[in-house]
């Protein structure tokens, strides 16, 4: 066994998840380590992914990046929330907005709503955020200050923390759409500036030792590659982990049947329409369309399944839902590997992005699947000896955020409203995951709260299962039996201030456009 700490890391594959650990490790280690990036010149990235979690927030807080130098670089604009439309059934829509839940006597203000809400929309009466989303206002006024949803930028005891740390502790308000393919440029230059070495060649061959660790790579035009750390960015190839090393996938499909989408980029007179300050997903026959606002395009694209449709009819109805602005554009075709790899290290490959693992772009968890993964890699990054244990605890770490998000996604199909086709039918009588079906009934007569979701950190807090279980309608929920006998006056004052606050609110911050325009000139 070697005695030198492992300080040669190569990573394989220069998409966002390549690059994300490339800026990232460089910044955490420095010069202590060297890092290579080989992106094949050939092999494109995935070419989508574009909407976040807030707390890709730290990511960029961690590089040092500012707001105003990145995001007009990646035409960026502002996510308060994921708009679901037609999931109860066609007209209805809901938000998943970033906020946390109020509480009132011990209660959370959705069980309060089930008693006793002031409207039949839980989302518009108990945040502040659905209200600007319906009214497509930005978080932040001209002058670049933050709307006051109870979080101190910048507040000392918040900084340094890991995401998993962090949670719980407050919400930031927004998240961000960006241009994937920008964000990549924008990383490769971060990271190149500070000592990444960047080859472009194709690797033909992972080379083991007789351990069965990775010795070296072999690339086309630069010969052998070696190093201590291999990191797989390949994508859904996998070339390292799945290939190499033989690390069996797991796959998601019998509980997230969706294994395909079609995605078109359709440039839109921003100026004319209005940049609206979410992502939307609007249900279809047989699946769902994502429509992401940036500045200057629309991302969009139908995520189906293919046993249910073919791909010449999913992109028809895509290209009909966006209208004649997408007539000229070409569409990009996409089977999705759904599921995770058994393990995402193993000795000294670790598998980062599609390659480790994906779930459909629901509720847009690709890129923080990423972030999490450096994060923890950064914790568990290895000394001399590589200990087996450091790579146990990653990988049940990375195991269980991916199981509690497919949770969560399942849910989505359990309780929704729809059942005007087969594809919506087959959702209500689908396998769910273990643990799943006996949630599902406590949620019935508790709404989803930490006691009672899936046990373990996968980034998703409990009032997110509440917004889905009361948005999408069809998994009956009641209010705690106790508030029958309470007074809910309390909890009404908490509906008029946040009536209150969001007129307020909409009356004085610009739109979404209005914002980014003035940040454009301000940078
Ligand atoms: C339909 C869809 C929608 C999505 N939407 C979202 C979203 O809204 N939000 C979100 O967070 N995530 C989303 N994702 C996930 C997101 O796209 C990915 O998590 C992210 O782009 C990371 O991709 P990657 O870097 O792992 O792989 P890729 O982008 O596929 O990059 C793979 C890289 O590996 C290189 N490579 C492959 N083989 C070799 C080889 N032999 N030699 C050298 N190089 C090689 C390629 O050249 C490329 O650079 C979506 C994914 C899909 C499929
Ligand atoms: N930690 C995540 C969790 C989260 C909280 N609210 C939302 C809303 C949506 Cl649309 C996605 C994710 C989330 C975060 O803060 O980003």
């Amino acid at each position: 066994m070697s005695t030198k700490n492992p300080d040669r890391v190569v990573i394989v594959g220069g998409g966002t998840a390549g690059w994300m650990t490339a800026s990232y490790l460089k910044k955490a280690f420095g010069d202590k380590i060297s890092v290579t990036l080989v992106e094949s010149g050939k092999i494109g990235t995935i070419g989508v992914g574009e909407a976040t979690f807030s707390d890709i927030r730290h990511f960029f807080e961690f590089l040092d990046l500012k707001e105003e130098e990145w995001m007009p670089a990646c035409n960026a604009t502002y996510k308060l929330a994921v708009r679901f439309q037609d999931w109860r059934r066609k007209g209805h829509h809901f938000y998943h907005p970033f906020e946390q839940m109020p509480t009132v006597n011990g209660f959370p203000l959705t069980d309060w709503w089930l008693q006793d809400g002031p409207t039949d929309r839980f989302d518009t009466d108990c945040f502040v955020m659905a209200n600007l989303c319906d009214a497509g206002r930005s978080p932040r006024f001209l002058d670049g200050s933050l709307i006051d949803q109870g979080f101190a930028e910048g507040a000392k005891e918040l900084s340094g923390l890991t995401m998993s740390e962090h949670q719980g502790k407050t919400q930031f308000p927004y998240a961000y759409h960006f241009e994937a393919a920008l964000l990549a440029k924008y990383l490769t230059k971060y990271s190149t500036d500070r000592g990444v070495h960047h080859i472009i060649d194709e690797v033909q061959d992972v080379r083991l030792d007789e351990r069965g660790w990775i010795d070296h790579i072999v690339t086309k035009d630069h010969g052998s590659l070696e190093g201590d750390l291999f990191v797989d960015c390949t994508g859904f190839r996998g070339v390292l982990l799945n290939k190499a090393l033989e690390v069996p996938f797991i796959s998601y499909q019998d509980t997230l049947p969706n294994d395909s989408a079609v995605a078109l980029q359709v440039p839109l007179d921003m100026e004319k329409r209005g940049i609206n300050p979410y992502t939307q997903a609007t249900a279809q026959d047989a699946g769902w369309i994502w429509t992401i606002p940036l500045f200057g395009r629309i991302g969009t694209g139908y995520v189906y399944a293919k046993d249910y449709l073919s791909p010449e009819e999913a992109e028809r109805t895509l290209r009909e839902f966006v209208g004649p602005e997408a007539a000229e554009v070409e569409a990009n075709h996409i089977r999705m590997r759904i599921g995770r790899s058994e393990q995402s290290w193993k000795n000294n490959c670790v598998a980062i992005g599609l390659a480790s693992g994906f779930v459909e772009p629901l509720e847009s968890t690709g890129i923080f699947f990423i972030h999490h993964a450096i994060e923890q890699m950064v914790k568990h990054f290895p000394a001399a000896d590589w200990s087996p244990e450091l790579r146990k605890s990653y990988n049940s770490s990375i195991a269980n955020v991916m199981d509690g998000v497919r949770e969560f996604l399942v849910l989505h199909y359990q309780g929704a409203g729809r059942d005007d086709t087969q594809y919506w039918k087959d959702t209500k009588t689908r396998a769910v995951p273990d643990g799943l079906a006996e949630r599902l009934e406590r949620w019935k007569v508790q709404l989803p709260d930490s006691e009672n979701v899936f046990p373990y950190y996968h980034g998703l807090p409990p009032y997110s299962y509440m917004c889905i279980l009361l948005g999408t309608g069809a998994i009956p929920a009641r209010a705690t039996p106790s508030l029958g006998m309470s007074d809910t006056a309390a909890a009404h004052k908490e509906f008029a201030a946040i009536r209150d606050k969001s007129r307020h609110l909409i009356e004085t911050l610009p739109s979404t456009y209005e914002y980014f325009a003035s940040m454009r000139e301000r940078s």
